[in-house]
């Protein structure tokens, strides 16, 4: 046993002291050490509190700039935004949903937000205006949703923690998912961009779902290119889709069994709508319709594509109006998930959809159409399809939703381009001037 100071700080690590000099000698360089010793500590100590310190302090600043940067819209993550967000969540209608709407400045998205707050639910947006087409017909439709207060947040569905603001601020009860980098032949140009928004971006949104308390009832936009190469008409939701032929038509796939994941584990509520070639006023200018009526009215010409032997694309192209209400039915009958804070408490529903209008139209009638409608003749140049992920033509079979959304498109190709035409033409004038008046 340790008897004294002596045998209890030994000066060297394995020497034991013999003489009481050699002690004393030993004890004041083990004093100064010691005090010496003590002092660095000190100092160590505060240069770790400070540099902790400094590191939260940074990290402060950080978080506090992501949500507090300024745009030229909003000042994301101040107090006036999250006001602007509180107020366009308001429900004002007896059992009203908070829909959180991705890609609400999207075609698909501006409409179904308007149906929803015109019905009376909340709707907050989230859209990241990137530059895939004019960015400013997006912003344009920003400022439409915004004269019915509707507020679209900017942001990509890939900021977790932007998403777990909104879900603080709001216990959205579902959530319209319609952010994704669209477009089948664009894939060969920009593959990434589809992995982004339409693998990363999913996932990113479902943990946030799954975490969430009350967990939101989930409908997202699939894709009737699901079906790729598939020959059997029409397109039934039990047919095989396991042969895309686009990565477009590859993620959004993905991103049917990704949802079955999440619901299967979680006990999220997912319902997938694959919609067939959607069209209508404030639609997509990368799709063929809205460049066909462009360059006609540009006196420019169009490229027709044909496929084998001479035969014509078809489309199963779909009025917008007619989507938005499959849209608002899924809503209204997608059932509750089960789960909260990650952890599931029972099965929930797991539901696909064809939305397409039943009745397939060739791309030269599409054309047709365009021409009667601008009272101008397209300089067609018709070329055989080339590889790059087009399918030859599709053909939705939609008794399912018939059955369980209610959903009847009555919408033919006809009608639905003179309403777009009309819109097109107030909208960019006939010089293609742009005209900002036009409301939905
Ligand atoms: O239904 C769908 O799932 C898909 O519908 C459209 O894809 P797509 O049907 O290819 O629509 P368009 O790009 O408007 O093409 C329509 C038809 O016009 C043809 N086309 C397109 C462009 C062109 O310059 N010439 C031409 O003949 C295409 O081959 C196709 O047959 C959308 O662009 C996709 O985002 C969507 O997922």
């Amino acid at each position: 046993m340790p008897q004294s100071e002596e045998d209890l700080f030994p000066s060297t690590p394995g020497k034991i002291k013999s003489d009481r000099n050699h002690y004393n000698t030993m004890n004041r360089t083990f004093h100064r050490c010691f005090s010496s010793t003590s002092t660095m500590f000190l100092w160590a100590l505060f240069l770790i509190a400070l540099t902790a310190s400094y590191l939260s302090f940074q990290s402060f600043v950080a978080s506090g700039s992501r949500y507090l940067h300024h745009t030229s819209h909003n000042s994301v993550g101040d107090l006036h935004w999250e006001k602007q967000i509180r107020s366009s969540a308001q429900i004002h209608r007896q059992n009203g949903f908070s829909v959180l709407v991705t890609g609400a400045a999207g075609f698909v998205g501006s409409h179904v937000s308007l149906a929803l707050k015109k019905r009376g639910d909340g709707v907050v947006g989230i859209d990241n205006f990137n530059d895939y087409y004019d960015p400013s017909l997006k912003k344009s439709r920003r400022t439409m949703l915004e004269s019915h207060n509707i507020f679209i947040v900017k942001g990509d569905i890939n900021d977790q923690r932007l998403l777990a603001k909104l879900f603080d601020i709001v216990p959205f009860t579902h959530v319209m998912h319609l952010a994704a980098q669209a477009g089948v032949r664009y894939a060969m140009e920009n593959p990434m961009s589809y992995v982004h928004s339409n693998i990363a971006g999913l996932v990113t949104l479902l943990e946030q779902c799954k975490t969430s308390d009350p967990q939101p009832a989930i409908v997202w936009a699939s894709s009737s290119s699901v079906y790729g190469l598939n020959e059997k008409v029409p397109f039934s939701e039990s047919d095989q889709t396991d042969q895309p032929a686009s990565l477009y038509a590859a993620t959004k796939k993905a991103g049917e069994e990704i949802t079955h994941t999440y619901n299967h584990i979680y006990g999220l509520s997912i319902t997938g709508l694959r919609f067939f070639t959607v069209y209508g006023p404030w639609g997509r200018p990368d799709m063929a319709y809205f460049s066909f009526t462009k360059n006609i009215l540009q006196g420019k010409p169009i490229t027709v594509y044909r496929g084998k032997d001479r035969t014509d694309l078809a489309r199963d192209f779909t009025y917008i109006d007619d989507i938005v209400k499959g849209c608002v039915a899924s809503l209204d009958t997608a059932g509750k998930s089960t789960g909260s804070g990650g952890k599931k408490r029972g099965a929930a529903p797991y539901r696909i959809y064809n939305l397409g209008n039943t009745s397939p139209v060739t791309v030269p009638a599409l054309v047709r159409i365009l021409e009667k409608n601008l009272k101008m003749k397209a300089k067609k140049n018709v070329v055989e399809m080339p590889g790059n992920g087009d399918v030859p033509f599709t053909h939705a079979n939609i008794s399912l939703a018939q059955m369980e959304l209610g959903y009847k498109p009555t919408t033919d190709l006809s009608t639905g381009l003179r309403k777009f035409v009309k819109w097109y033409l107030t909208y960019y004038g006939y010089n293609q001037g742009k005209g900002n008046s036009v409301n939905l």
